[in-house]
């Protein structure tokens, strides 16, 4: 019942558009405020290119800084869609409505004014993880916890909702970091949810591609299908990420050679030497069951998650007992993708 709500509710967001300042009386209205235009423009200096944050696949995003309910000033970021990103719009309040967890990030409001297609969210003040992978000033440690939070979120996403939701572009771009350097997942505006009545993991039809490319499995691709073991594969694609700094971001298909080389050789430098073996081990090997071809071969991110944070007291085992040494990886970790058999120009 209440998703119907948020459905017709959100219906109701697409199709009056001609109003300037329509009233939502719907459950989206109680549980999300409703900016007018002129908030927006004052919140962000009528959109100033000084105050974009980060651009999105039909949306740019601008820090803001707004009243609420009668409270002083504080900063928020602004998403404003393009003519092309109104489905996003649409998807991304219908979901994030219904979504309360510390590891999503939170929807404050929005604005539906004319043509204007307008989200307002909690501020990540320190931005996405990409940034952070580039700049190579994470610790292991540190990194291992992102993952840990991000496993969580999606978690709650494919299991804590009624309907499971399926994130579908997860990547480094689409998880921030809060004051604390927690992670969030953000970028819902291509997540699918699956029908009521279906049991979790069953698939869904879409018919569009979606998802980054380098962190889109083959499964869709094969059979133009989404199950939440798509978001177990890009989960997988970040695990990688994550140690390679960037390395496979937006891989391209001649480009796989270098997931042809181990692993542990094209480790971030800055994480070198800090990987007790145990946990790397624990580590690696969940990485390659999330990349399986098989679907049906991944593990759920339940177990993920669980696993993750059994790699986590490991190292923090080892640090206890080896304070000072660097640790050494002697095994040698070849990933298989499968992506010879892409047919690169049907899928292009
Ligand atoms: N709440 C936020 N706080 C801080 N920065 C943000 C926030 N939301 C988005 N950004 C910045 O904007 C970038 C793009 O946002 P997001 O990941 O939501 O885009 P997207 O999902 O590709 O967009 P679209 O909805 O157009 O498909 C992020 O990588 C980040 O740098």
């Amino acid at each position: 019942m209440f998703l119907n709500c948020l459905g017709m509710c959100c219906s109701k967001l697409t199709t009056n558009t001609n109003s300037s300042q329509r009233r939502f009386p719907t459950l989206i209205e109680e549980l999300c405020h409703q900016y007018s235009l002129t908030d927006i423009r004052k919140a962000t200096n009528n959109f100033d290119q000084k105050r974009v944050i980060g651009n999105g696949l039909f949306s740019k995003v601008y820090k803001g800084c707004l009243q609420h309910d009668g409270a002083s000033d504080y900063t928020v970021a602004i998403k404003r869609f393009d003519n092309q990103g109104r489905e996003a719009f649409n998807n991304e309040i219908e979901l994030l409505c219904q979504l309360r967890h510390p590891r999503c990030v939170s929807l404050i409001g929005f604005c539906n004014h004319q043509n204007e297609k307008i989200l307002v969210y909690e501020y990540m003040s320190n931005g996405s993880l990409d940034k952070h992978l580039q700049d190579g000033e994470l610790s292991w440690k540190k990194r291992l916890e992102i993952c840990i939070g991000v496993a969580r979120g999606l978690h709650y996403l494919h299991t804590g909702a009624k309907r499971s939701i399926f994130h579908c572009i997860l990547g480094p771009s689409t998880i921030l970091l809060d004051d604390h350097m927690e992670p969030k997942l953000a970028g819902f505006g291509v997540s699918v949810q699956g029908s009521r009545f279906m049991p979790k993991q069953k698939q869904i039809s879409v018919d569009r591609v979606l998802g980054t490319w380098g962190y889109t499995t083959t499964d869709y691709v094969m059979d133009g299908t989404i199950t939440a073991k798509w978001d177990v594969f890009s989960f997988g694609f970040l695990l990688l990420e994550v140690v390679c700094r960037g390395m496979f971001y937006l891989i391209s298909l001649t480009e796989k050679e270098c997931l042809e080389n181990p692993v542990e050789e094209g480790l971030d430098p800055i994480i070198k030497g800090k990987i007790a073996p145990d946990c790397w081990q624990v580590f690696v090997d969940m990485m390659v069951t999330c990349l399986n071809y098989e679907p049906d071969e991944r593990p759920t991110i339940g177990e993920e998650e669980v696993q993750l944070e059994h790699a986590l007291s490991m190292q923090e085992q080892a640090d206890i007992t080896n304070s000072n040494s660097e640790y050494t990886l002697l095994s040698k970790t070849i990933i298989s993708l499968g992506v010879k058999q892409f047919d690169t120009e049907k899928i292009l």
